[in-house]
């Protein structure tokens, strides 16, 4: 059966609830039937900073998702190469799962820097990209504005940052709510971002 999944990409230090509710809206509001969050180990723009263990970030995508049955975690780039680039991890899940038509979520603030991502155009060509609204500054490049392929998700607002909750945690802060509660526990117990 052809099913249709979302993939959320990201590093997911910690997996938060802006995270989540993006995730939910995707699969109880558009036709996506699940996401799977694909926790990168460094992403290919970024500096890694105070990134916890692979292992660890993936446990904690799996207390946060284990209630939700559409959404999944996935370690698929644990076994490849970096730089972890999309295109190769795209190409990757559909040689494994055929039977699946991938998607790609990702926020408004990433769709306008996406004509920089690897092989994007192939990633075009071959997938869908389901945009939610993010505040970010820039515009979006012509040739991406109005794309058949790119579709905007009215999915609500949640402007939370990991680094925000790792900062918070590091100053002592109680930041909870921010977090699903077995994630929570999980930090605290191991003392994560002290
Ligand atoms: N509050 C949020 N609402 C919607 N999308 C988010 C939110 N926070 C992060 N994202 C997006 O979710 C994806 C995964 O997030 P990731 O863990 O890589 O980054 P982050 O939460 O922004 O972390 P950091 O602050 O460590 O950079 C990224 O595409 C990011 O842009
Ligand atoms: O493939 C690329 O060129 C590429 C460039 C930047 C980011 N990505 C993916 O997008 C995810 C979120 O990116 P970032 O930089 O917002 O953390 C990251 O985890 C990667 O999987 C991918």
């Amino acid at each position: 059966m052809n099913k249709k999944i979302g993939l959320y990409f990201g590093t997911f230090n910690p997996i938060h609830i802006g995270h989540l509710a993006i995730a939910n809206h995707m699969v109880e509001f558009s036709d996506l039937e699940e996401v799977w969050f694909v926790i990168t180990p460094v992403s290919p723009f970024k500096k890694k900073s105070s990134l916890l263990d692979n292992h660890h970030r993936l446990e904690m995508v799996y207390k946060a998702t284990e209630d939700y049955e559409k959404l999944k975690p996935s370690d698929i780039e644990f076994k490849m190469e970096p730089p972890y680039y999309t295109v190769n991890t795209l190409a990757y899940l559909e040689e494994k799962y055929p039977e699946n038509q991938f998607a790609l979520i990702m926020g408004e603030d990433n769709i306008k820097g996406f004509h920089k991502w690897k092989n994007y155009e192939v990633i075009l060509e071959r997938n869908n990209l389901y945009v939610y609204p993010r505040i970010s500054s820039g515009n979006i490049v012509d040739d991406l504005k109005n794309h058949p392929k790119i579709h905007h998700v009215d999915a609500p607002i949640m402007e939370i940052s990991a680094s925000f909750i790792r900062k918070s945690i590091a100053e002592g802060k109680n930041i909870r709510p921010l977090l699903s509660e077995k994630v929570w526990e999980y930090i605290d117990s191991m003392n994560f971002y002290k």
